[in-house]
């Protein structure tokens, strides 16, 4: 087995006298996307808090490969290569597409505005901008200002500012929430062009079986803060408490 690119050992959080994560320890590796499923209040977005920093854990620890990052902030997680959708909050309403992803490719480059005038330098940036919006279908409104642009693409955005950082770990917690039939299925395809680098490691948390079974590698099911199964999906989808508790959907739903 290869070293983890991210772990979680013991972790728990207590808010009160509740723990909304329990003792959870597990592993990641590179190459692998995971689902990370459970009913509602299962600890799924308070265990994704605490790996990408949002929240500190009462106990336990996380790793990220050899490195402890329990103390870490979420940025100096970030600049470590967690890479968490929602954590761009760095988008510039009124700025282009374009420019919004020419800043991010920037900013993992860690230069200032004035590598501008090293000519070699911008077009490398300008070059992996243009990357990023093609590859995830953005082209088409690379020159809309950010703030215009359809739900859909505001997604797709995300994806690409996100996929700009270049982060080992890519964290998606329901990606395809609020978007429509027709919109869905593009953030899938980004997410399954992100997993065709086997150096990256994808962890998602998702309701929606057809997200689960399209992608997923493996399954985690966690259930009032406990990790109860981990495996292959086929195998984790046919146990009987996976069944009995998974969205509270029948068994019909499931199989
Ligand atoms: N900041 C907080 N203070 C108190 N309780 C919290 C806090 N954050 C989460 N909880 C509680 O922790 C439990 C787990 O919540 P969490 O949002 O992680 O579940 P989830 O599995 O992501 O659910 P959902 O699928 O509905 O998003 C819930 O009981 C929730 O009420």
């Amino acid at each position: 087995m290869t070293t983890s690119s991210i772990r979680t050992e013991n972790l728990t959080i207590r808010f009160g006298g509740h723990a909304a994560v329990h003792n959870v320890s597990c592993a990641f590796h590179p190459g692998e996307l995971t689902v990370i499923v459970g009913p509602n209040g299962a600890g799924k977005t308070t265990w994704f808090n605490l790996v990408s920093g949002q929240l500190t854990a009462t106990e336990g620890r996380i790793f990220k490969g050899e490195q402890d990052i329990s103390a870490l902030s979420p940025s100096a997680r970030a600049k470590a290569g967690i890479g968490r959708a929602f954590q761009l909050t760095n988008l510039f309403p009124k700025l282009t597409v374009l420019e919004n992803v020419r800043l991010a490719v920037q900013a993992k480059a860690g230069q200032g505005p004035h590598i501008f005038k090293r000519a070699a330098a911008m077009t490398e940036i300008r070059d992996k901008a243009f990357h990023f919006v093609e590859a995830t279908r953005l082209s088409a409104v690379a020159h809309l200002p950010a703030a215009a642009l359809p739900h859909g693409d505001q997604r797709k955005l995300e994806v690409a500012l996100l996929a700009a950082m270049e982060p080992d770990i890519f964290m998606f917690d329901e990606p395809t929430a609020g978007m429509s039939v027709d919109e869905a299925p593009v953030i899938l395809e980004l997410i399954a062009d992100i997993k065709k680098d086997r150096s990256k490691t994808i962890l998602l948390v998702e309701h929606k079986m057809d997200v689960v079974r399209a992608l997923a590698d493996r399954i985690v099911v966690l259930h009032n803060g406990e990790l109860i199964a981990d495996g292959k999906p086929t195998e984790v989808m046919a146990l009987p408490i996976v069944r009995d508790i998974y969205l509270g959907i029948g068994t019909e739903e499931v199989a």
